[in-house]
């Protein structure tokens, strides 16, 4: 359930820079906050000017349509565009306090906080052991019996332990779409991050294993952040407590998923969520 319900008014001085509805999430209960963020390829821009703070330990949906700068958004959230030179980037990301890009951030430790998950399950060609170990083998050494802990730990938290449990030396690439995809879940789990990125993490899956990603989105929001790029209204509907719907690049309406679905506050919002904007 949502627990934030004050809205910036868009008519006032607070917002007058913005014609935007965005709710107000107290900084206390942040754990992203992005300020005035602008984002450009080469000379195309992708973001302007987002300004937003997403909670903790909630789902948060970003919703829009296609190019409007979703994935753009959540891969700026750890540093993705770090190797692509042609990106320019303007304003701030603070993750629980701290900007993303001060030069004492190291990336690598940054990607263990805010892990992310594909569109398409990427397991690397190992065990399903091996892919579940594979980042806590870059961590401080643990004895076997520790990590054999820690695996089950993730493959639990990811609900493929009992899937998987007779299996654990088997190529990950024995495993279903679906299972692949926890598997990957699996594997980011296992370096106990703070946020979960996920780039419409079921949109390759059949029906079955789309609603256990959405099961597990929902159980894991008691320890974690996660923040879901999705084309599906339903499926931001079904799991997400906030959602911002992005257009062109902007941020048009940050609400309470409940609210933004059942009483928009901007056309622009109504005529996307009823199918009269594509
Ligand atoms: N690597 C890139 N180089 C140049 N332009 C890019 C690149 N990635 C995205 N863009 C452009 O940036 C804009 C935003 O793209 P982005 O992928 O973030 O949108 P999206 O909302 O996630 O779209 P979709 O729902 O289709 O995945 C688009 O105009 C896109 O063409």
């Amino acid at each position: 359930m949502p627990v934030f319900d004050s809205v910036t008014d868009p008519a006032s001085p607070a917002s007058a820079v913005s014609t935007a509805a965005v709710i107000e999430i107290p900084a206390s209960a942040s754990c992203f906050e992005i300020e005035g963020l602008s984002l450009a390829y080469g000379d195309t821009p992708a973001l302007e000017n987002l300004t937003l703070r997403v909670p903790r330990q909630r789902v948060t949906a970003f919703i829009g349509p296609s190019g409007c700068g979703k994935t753009t958004l959540l891969r700026a959230l750890n540093r993705l565009h770090d190797l692509n030179d042609e990106v320019r980037r303007q304003g701030h990301i603070h993750l629980e306090g701290q900007e993303i890009h001060a030069p004492e951030v190291e990336v690598a430790e940054l990607r263990r906080r805010v892990g992310m998950v594909f569109q398409t399950p990427n397991p690397f060609p190992m065990s399903i052991y091996e892919n579940v170990a594979f980042g806590l083998r870059l961590q401080a050494p643990l004895k076997k019996r520790q990590r054999d802990e820690m695996i089950e730990w993730a493959l639990r938290s990811a609900a493929l332990w009992d899937e998987v449990k007779d299996r654990l030396h088997d190529s990950a690439w024995s495993l279903s779409g679906g299972q692949q995809q926890r598997l990957v879940i699996a594997r980011t789990l296992a370096v106990e991050p703070e946020v979960l990125l996920l780039d419409e993490p079921a949109s390759a899956l059949d029906p079955i294993s789309t609603l256990k990603i959405e099961e597990l989105i929902r159980s894991l929001k008691s320890r974690l952040t996660l923040i879901l790029v999705t084309h599906n209204m339903q499926q931001a509907a079904r799991v997400s407590d906030y959602t911002a719907f992005l257009h062109a690049g902007e941020l048009v309406e940050y609400a309470a998923t409940d609210a933004l679905f059942t009483n928009p506050r901007l056309a622009q919002t109504e005529n996307y969520i009823t199918g009269r904007m594509v």
